[in-house]
């Protein structure tokens, strides 16, 4: 088991952005987080990445509690992630960008340079690494935020609705290096609101809603699940 979430909170003052919140990943997992908008999956991921503290529970990688520690250190120790947001250092070059991540492992700048191209030609931005980063169209804007959370070279990575905003081809084509990252052994939990991409490519999903875990499953269970159905169809009508 890599990752466990055990009996996690967060309030903000009165809002229970997450509350009582348990599940775990398995190495080499996709897991899903799904749920209506304001659910508490950004939050979940910013209490896992050390981004925000928790109000109370914990949080354990690779069989170590690392509960409140701050983000460059988890960063450090295997957790990247993707913010839901877009936001490349708009003034600097792609390849630039990339390096800024692997500089978290590595401090030799033809190093940072060396595995950031490797890590650009996977994505398929290497044509780009010149370009500078506001330059980007969305989709590529997408693909540099995975590249950059894949130059800190995770073992878990935390992807944030990474393919929001992307039109159909646009997500066929993200899809395949997902699924990549997970055969070279990146352990995956993914927020995201397509269900057809979802239900495609994750092993396993957990579904919140009103910061607590309503169902967790496979694809299949949790289509056939009352109470998401519930969630999704009841007075809910828009997801993410
Ligand atoms: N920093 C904050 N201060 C106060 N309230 C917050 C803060 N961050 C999130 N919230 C609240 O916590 C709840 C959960 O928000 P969160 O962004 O985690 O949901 P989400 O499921 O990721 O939503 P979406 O799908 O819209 O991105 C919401 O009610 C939100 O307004």
């Amino acid at each position: 088991m890599i990752l466990k979430v055990n009996n996690v909170s967060k309030h903000f003052q009165g809002v229970k952005a997450v509350n009582g919140t348990s599940f775990h990943v398995e190495e080499k997992e996709i897991v899903g987080v799904i749920g209506p908008n304001g659910a508490g999956k950004t939050t979940l991921f910013n209490l896992i990445s050390g981004s925000l503290p928790v109000t109370s529970g914990t949080i354990e990688f690779k069989g170590e509690t690392i509960t409140n520690q701050k983000a460059y250190i988890l960063c450090k120790k295997g957790i990247g992630r993707t913010y839901q947001v877009v936001k490349p250092f708009g003034t600097i070059s792609v390849l630039e960008n990339v390096m800024v991540g692997a500089f978290n492992k590595h401090n030799s700048r033809d190093q940072a340079a060396k595995i950031s191209k490797e890590i650009l030609k996977q994505v398929g931005l290497y044509e780009k690494r010149d370009q500078i980063g506001n330059s980007l169209t969305l989709a590529d804007k997408k693909r540099l935020e995975v590249a950059k959370a894949l130059a800190t070279q995770p073992a878990l990575l935390l992807l944030d609705e990474v393919m929001a905003g992307l039109n159909p081809s646009e997500v066929k084509e993200i899809l395949p290096l997902i699924l990549q990252l997970r055969d070279e052994g990146i352990t995956i939990v993914i927020i995201e609101h397509l269900m057809e991409v979802v239900m495609t490519i994750c092993d396993r999903i957990v579904v919140v809603h009103h910061g607590e875990k309503i169902a967790e499953g496979t694809p299949k269970e949790i289509a056939n699940h009352p109470e998401v159905i519930k969630a999704y169809l009841g007075d809910e009508v828009s997801y993410a």
